[in-house]
């Protein structure tokens, strides 16, 4: 029998490396992680945890713009110093502190460079080999730089990789791109007092959200004074006496001191090596099966690196879905694919989002109502001022629900309900005989529910037995 170094072997730490190499460790399995860069990945280091503090920081400056509204004294907006060494002291902290005790039983190769295939049980990390039984690819993604004129002439173009370690706030930011790091992005800087302006080329913000909720949000952008142009051609950038200038098809010329591209992603496959383990792999990524497992079955791709959803939470759950099928004989194994999957952009107001969206019901002919209740309308909230947003829900007649999308205070944590609902095919009428504790923002989604009742209830047919029963 052929032995290995290890059981498994995981290039990449972020969070599907982290999922995968943490849970293969406690179940007793031999694993080593080959890591490049620092644990934690983009997630960790330039993605989802640095973008929260900044965000954080930003809107604790901005509530003081709705002091008066609260009658609290006026207070003159605070100044901003530097915010990212703060920022890189919690990461510091989190990695030394906290990931470095949750790896201890991995065997970890940090920092000695990036991992490549000598054969497919084989990998190159500086000047060793190091062979496992299984091993999981777990690269991620970096920033996709599109195709416009005069952008690779310009040295200091920020992206997410160098944002984090700026030495100040700019005094104004141009931001191609309005999906979520865009959005995320405009909204800190613009509050911690960067000017910011937005230009994309889809229609509205969030382009994967249903439209409404990216209408919502660039309507909360602009009286922010976030400036958004959607549907743009950028024709160029170039700079000119120290500022950038972007030009765009439809006739703006804008400028600003910095420019970030926050365009989409590409999969980071580049030094790898697949060719020599075989695996199959395009510019979109590294194709799985419903297992995760490439055309060489003991490869695995996780998380960014084989495009299906870029989330954090997706790369880790994938992570655990690959090793519990390792486990589970052939009729028990579960498609990673057949999970839901709900995501927050960490706007205020959050938008969040599960299950189908009114497009995608729409293109597949599938018939829908919608059942809305909006912020404005419920007490809580307006005793909170937090009145901006709404739940919709597209849901069957007889209350099968399809897609959820939440736009408002508390949204991250309103939709995992849904996305709970939907997984375990729950109906709108189990929502509503869920008593939701009160006044949370989620005893809205319990609204959605009763509004589905009242509707059934309108069938005269209902309505008739109903009346009968009471009497
Ligand atoms: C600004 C920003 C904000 C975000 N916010 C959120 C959020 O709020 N919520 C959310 O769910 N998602 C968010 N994301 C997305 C999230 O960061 C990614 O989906 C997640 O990090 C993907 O995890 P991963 O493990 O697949 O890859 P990554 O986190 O990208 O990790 C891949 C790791 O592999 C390493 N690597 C690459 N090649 C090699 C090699 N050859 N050898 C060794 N190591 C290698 C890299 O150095 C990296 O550390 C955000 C992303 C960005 C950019
Ligand atoms: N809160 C979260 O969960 C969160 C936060 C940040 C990032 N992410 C993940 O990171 C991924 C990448 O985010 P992203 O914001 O870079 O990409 P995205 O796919 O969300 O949005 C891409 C944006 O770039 C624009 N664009 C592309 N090419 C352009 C061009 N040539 N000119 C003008 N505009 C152009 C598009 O119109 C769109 O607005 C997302 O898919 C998301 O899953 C998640």
């Amino acid at each position: 029998m052929t032995t290995f170094d290890y059981d498994m072997l995981t290039i990449g730490v972020g969070p599907a490396g982290m999922a995968v190499s943490a849970m293969g460790a406690a179940m007793g399995l031999k694993v080593c992680a080959i890591e490049k860069n620092k644990l934690g990945g983009e997630c960790m280091n330039v993605g989802c945890i640095p973008s929260k503090a900044l965000l954080r920081m930003a809107k604790t400056r901005h509530a003081v713009t709705k002091f008066t509204a609260m009658d609290i004294d006026e207070m003159p907006l605070p100044g901003v110093s530097n915010p990212f060494p703060r920022i890189q002291e919690k990461l510091d902290y989190i990695n030394n502190k906290k990931y470095a005790v949750k790896f201890e039983k991995v065997d970890k190769i940090v920092g000695q460079g990036g991992a490549s295939f000598v054969d497919s049980h084989t990998v190159a990390v500086g000047d060793r080999k190091i062979t496992a039984k299984r091993i999981f690819i777990c690269t991620g993604t970096k920033p996709a730089l599109p195709l416009i004129p005069g952008l690779d002439g310009i040295d200091n173009v920020l992206t997410n990789e160098n944002l984090f370690n700026l030495e100040k706030v700019p005094e104004s930011m141009l931001i191609v791109g309005g999906g979520a790091i865009g959005s995320e992005m405009a909204q800190a800087f613009s509050r911690l007092g960067c000017k910011t302006m937005i230009v994309q080329m889809d229609p509205h913000l969030l382009p994967f959200a249903d439209n409404f909720a990216g209408e919502a949000l660039g309507e909360v952008f602009e009286k922010e004074g976030i400036e958004v142009y959607n549907s743009r051609m950028i024709s160029e950038v170039f700079v000119k006496e120290g500022r950038v200038i972007l030009k765009t098809k439809e006739g703006e010329s804008l400028e600003a001191e910095r420019i970030l591209v926050a365009a989409g992603r590409t999969p980071t496959l580049q030094g790898l090596k697949l060719e020599n383990a075989g695996v199959n792999y395009s510019p979109r990524g590294i194709p799985v099966n419903g297992n995760l497992e490439t055309n060489i079955k003991h490869i695995y791709a996780l998380g960014d690196c084989n495009s299906n959803h870029l989330f954090s939470h997706s790369a880790m759950h994938q992570g655990m879905v690959a090793l519990m099928n390792i486990m589970r004989p052939w009729p028990f194994k579960k498609d990673f694919r057949k999970y839901v999957v709900p995501w927050t952009v960490f706007t205020e107001p959050q938008v969040s989002g599960v299950g189908m969206r009114e497009s995608e019901l729409i293109a597949s002919g599938i018939k829908y109502d919608l059942f809305e209740t909006k912020y404005s309308d419920y007490g809580a909230a307006i005793a909170e001022q937090v009145t901006t947003g709404s739940v919709r829900v597209l849901a069957s007649k007889t209350g099968r629900i399809y897609g959820a999308s939440v736009v408002g205070e508390g949204s991250a944590e309103m939709i995992n309900e849904w996305g709970l609902a939907i997984q375990k095919k729950l109906r709108l009428a189990d929502i509503m005989m869920l008593q939701h504790s009160f006044p949370s923002m989620s005893f809205m989604n319990k609204t959605i529910g009763e509004n589905w009742m009242m509707r059934r209830l309108k069938n005269p047919w209902l309505k008739r037995i109903a009346a009968a029963l009471m009497r």
